[in-house]
């Protein structure tokens, strides 16, 4: 199919308020499509249906989902646009700086009293929109970020999200799966050599360290590179990959999901504490931000899912755009809050050609 054709479908759909999903998986110049044919909503409790799921950061064992039998399913070829990538300022609220560095401040007394020594703190900033449209913010998010899992997302109960992250949740293919472990960032500056600090290296090992550990219960063999540096954007990255089989073929899709989501990479370490810390402090609803999302086919047996960063919602003419960063006991409060506004260029640079 012609791209234009798929585009303006999807817009179709968008109008007439018919949930969508269109993806593209990392390095692919491939764009696939799933349009719901019918109104109804769907979720699962097993990802063992073919289509694709939706989670949420506070995944209780439901997600949304299009499934492929309830849905048009269409691909076509893209062929890139040049995206000149030239960061965008964004304005400093005095009031949201300082209410952020007093909650990094608290998270870093809980390390100090020895409960956690990993909680993700993130923060959502309003932007406003002057010309959207999902022609435009296909045609640039598509563009600007090639190694990344890009996708658009539509449901009437969810709304309009979409991203372009760097993370893998979990792949799987028959009993082999494969994951990773992302954590550590800078500002990529094209440098022939990259430094990371001990800050990054010790947080990278305790998210390597908290996935193997969760994963013993439902895998057998595990292989572990060493940490390298990935690019993603405009920001390196410190990335582990870690690959494996499911144990005696019993585990599933689902277990695996379930023993990973949330990663230290989006919520901490140990998990439980992390995750109500980030419920009761945080101040706001992360919604879709940090969950999971991504195809599965065969019925489970092969399936791509990815954790839902560097991600936007968008609703009438505002984008809320999603943004943070792993805390731990050397953590600068300053630094953190200047990671967190490099973070939002991703999408504004998405959002360039509507602001
Ligand atoms: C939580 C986010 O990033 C995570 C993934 C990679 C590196 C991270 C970090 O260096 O803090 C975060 O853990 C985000 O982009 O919103």
């Amino acid at each position: 199919m012609d791209y234009k054709l798929l585009i303006s479908k999807i817009s179709g759909h968008y109008k007439k308020d018919l949930p969508f999903v269109v993806f593209s998986f990392p390095e692919s110049n491939r764009l696939v499509a799933f349009l719901q044919k019918s109104e109804q909503l769907h979720t699962v409790d097993n990802l063992t249906e073919n289509g694709f799921v939706f989670a949420p950061f506070d995944y209780k064992n439901s997600s949304f989902f299009i499934p492929e039998n309830d849905s048009e399913n269409l691909e076509c070829e893209f062929i890139k646009s040049d995206i000149e990538i030239t960061p965008i300022a964004v304005s400093s609220d005095i009031e949201e700086k300082n209410r952020y560095i007093k909650l990094l401040n608290k998270t870093i007394e809980v390390f100090k009293r020895q409960n956690a020594n990993k909680i993700v703190i993130s923060r959502k900033k309003d932007f406003l929109l002057k010309d959207f449209s999902i022609e435009k913010l296909a045609e640039s998010l598509f563009s600007a970020y090639p190694t990344a899992f890009r996708y658009i997302w539509y449901h009437p109960k969810t709304g309009l999200w979409c991203g372009a992250t760097p993370e893998t949740l979990v792949q799987i293919e028959n009993n082999s799966f494969k994951t990773m472990a992302l954590a550590g960032t800078q500002p990529f500056l094209n440098k022939a050599s990259v430094f990371w600090g001990l800050k990054e290296l010790e947080e990278q090992q305790l998210v390597t360290d908290s996935i193997i550990d969760s994963l013993q219960r439902v895998t057998s063999v595990l292989k572990v590179s060493n940490p390298h540096t990935h690019q993603a954007g405009s920001l390196l990255h410190l990335r582990t990959d870690i690959t494996g089989v499911l144990k005696n073929g019993k585990a599933t899709l689902t277990t695996i999901t379930t023993a990973l989501h949330p990663t230290p990479a989006v919520c901490g370490s140990p998990k439980k504490f992390a995750k109500e810390f980030i419920l009761e402090n945080e101040g706001y609803n992360r919604e879709f931000y940090t969950g999971f999302l991504g195809p599965i086919f065969e019925n489970g047996q092969s399936a791509s899912l990815m954790v839902n960063l560097r991600c936007m919602k968008i609703e009438g003419d505002i984008a809320h755009i999603f943004v943070g960063g792993g805390i731990t006991l050397g953590s600068q409060p300053q630094e953190e809050w200047n990671e967190t506004q490099n973070k939002m260029q991703t999408m504004l640079q998405v959002l360039k050609p509507m602001l």
